[in-house]
């Protein structure tokens, strides 16, 4: 398989379009929704058919993983995915190391579906991912009575005993993460009795959705701003069709280059709005962003809808800390609409970019820093000077194996008034294989973003 690690840096260049970008387009599939269908399909009992998987690296790692521990999952030539599942309990021990890449929710799903199976499994990743914190995950789970050996601070290489008779848990997530609870919910899939987990704020809720998709008993119950989810354990879990929709992360950075790009009108098909994935769609038409969603449906359990985008004048705003779980992936490219935006724009509450591919906070700041656009960090916020129009551009961003940072550099090029260039383009094959063709499809005349 390819990895963005192994092979040279790409480095790339994006400069504005000669006119305004227009068309209909569609996204990859949501990478949330890709994993846990590649996973529960591997834990259920016959064969899920997955249409619009996407075939990101981060994905096809998780695919390989389920490979390896058993589960067949292969491609059809009319491009769906079947996964042949072998029931809760019934994953075999891989026979070598599992390679999770660049991803953060492979491993830490994968960590949960080990601890409820008797198999010793070891993981790892690329240097970004073995730098990402797993106790968050494996401190929870070793009370199902796995166990986890990692290097220092519990991270990867990680290996993994899982536990032949896994208890359920009753955990209490202590920082909003859906990894985190998915981890111990695909856990207690082994356990006798009920898993607990509480959240004192919502997180995407893809998990739930589908083991309920899938047969299972899942309960959910707010409480506050947050849920308590629980599971009963050892359900069996029956092969069902997963269809995926468009990832609305990967669609917010198409939106936001025709937001800024004057004149621009552009379509996206297909957008999943699940409202705890939807955050960055609510913040953008507060700053005043013209958005219409059309034919609005459900497909595969989640909302879906089609985006109308139009070019618009846009203001800085607060956005407040409880938004941050419903667009935790979407702040970098949040910052470049507040570059452009009228007035400041404060984020609050960003503490969990800190660990994500890189320190997202501080790389962000220092995209834009690059760039010549005023920002700072103070406590867990970033606070941007909108300068009303184009910003400088001109700079040089330093990517840390960020697939989001780059891909958010390429749309600043777009809008500033002089090229930007980023070090390493290639891990934008994490989440948005094709990215630069895309946005590319979008203008006449030469093409916007290409090799640097
Ligand atoms: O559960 C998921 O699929 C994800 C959860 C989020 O991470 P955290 O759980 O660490 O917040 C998000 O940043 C990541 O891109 C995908
Ligand atoms: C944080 C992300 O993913 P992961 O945690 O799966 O690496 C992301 O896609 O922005």
């Amino acid at each position: 398989m390819h990895n963005p690690t192994d092979t040279a840096p790409k480095p790339l260049r994006a400069a504005a379009p000669a006119g305004p970008l227009t068309g209909r387009i569609t996204v990859p599939g949501d990478k949330s929704i890709s994993h846990r269908a590649l996973m529960l399909g591997a834990l259920a009992v016959g064969t899920t058919e997955i249409t619009g998987l996407l075939e990101g690296e981060d994905v096809l790692r998780t695919a390989a993983a389920m490979r390896a521990l058993g589960a067949r999952v292969t491609k059809g030539a009319d491009g769906t995915w079947q996964v042949a599942g072998r029931g809760i309990g019934g994953l075999v021990e891989p026979a070598d190391v599992l390679d999770m890449g660049n991803s953060g929710t492979a491993a830490r799903l994968l960590c949960g579906l080990l601890a409820g199976h008797a198999v010793f499994a070891v993981l790892t990743g690329d240097a970004s991912l073995r730098q990402r914190p797993m106790r968050r995950v494996t401190d929870p789970l070793a009370a199902t009575g796995a166990r986890f050996v990692g290097r220092a601070g519990g991270r990867l290489p990680l290996a993994v005993q899982g536990a032949a008779d896994p208890l359920p848990l009753d955990y209490a997530v202590p920082v909003p993460s859906a990894q985190v609870k998915s981890a111990c919910l695909l856990a207690g899939l082994g356990a006798r009795g009920v898993t607990r987990v509480t959240e004192a704020e919502a997180t995407r809720d893809h998990t739930e959705n589908m083991l309920r998709h899938f047969g299972a008993t899942v309960r959910v119950t707010p409480q506050g701003a947050g849920r308590v989810i629980e599971l009963t354990g050892q359900p069996e879990l029956i092969a069902a069709p997963v269809v995926v929709p468009g990832d609305p992360s990967s669609a917010a950075f198409p939106a936001v280059a025709a937001l800024l790009v004057p004149g621009s009108v552009l379509t996206i098909q297909g957008v999943g709005l699940n409202p705890l994935r939807a955050g960055i769609f609510a913040t953008l038409r507060e700053m005043g962003a013209d958005i219409t969603e059309e034919n609005p449906r459900i497909e595969g359990g989640e909302p879906v809808a089609d985006l109308l985008i139009r070019a618009s004048a846009l203001t800085g705003i607060e956005v407040p800390a409880d938004r941050a779980p419903a667009m935790i992936d979407e702040y970098p490219i949040l910052a470049v609409v507040a570059a452009c935006a009228r007035g400041t724009t404060r984020m609050r509450g960003l503490r969990e970019l800190r660990v994500k591919e890189s320190d997202r906070l501080t790389a962000t700041a220092a995209l834009l820093a690059a760039n010549g656009i005023r920002c700072a960090i103070e406590g867990d916020d970033l606070i941007v000077h909108g300068n009303e129009g184009r910003p400088e551009g001109g700079g040089l961003v330093e990517t840390h194996m960020d697939h989001r940072i780059a891909m958010s550099a390429l749309v600043l090029g777009l809008v500033a008034r002089q090229p930007v260039r980023i070090d390493d383009g290639a891990f934008i094959e994490t989440s948005f294989p094709g990215f630069a063709a895309r946005l590319n499809g979008l203008a006449a005349g030469a093409a916007m973003i290409a090799a640097a």
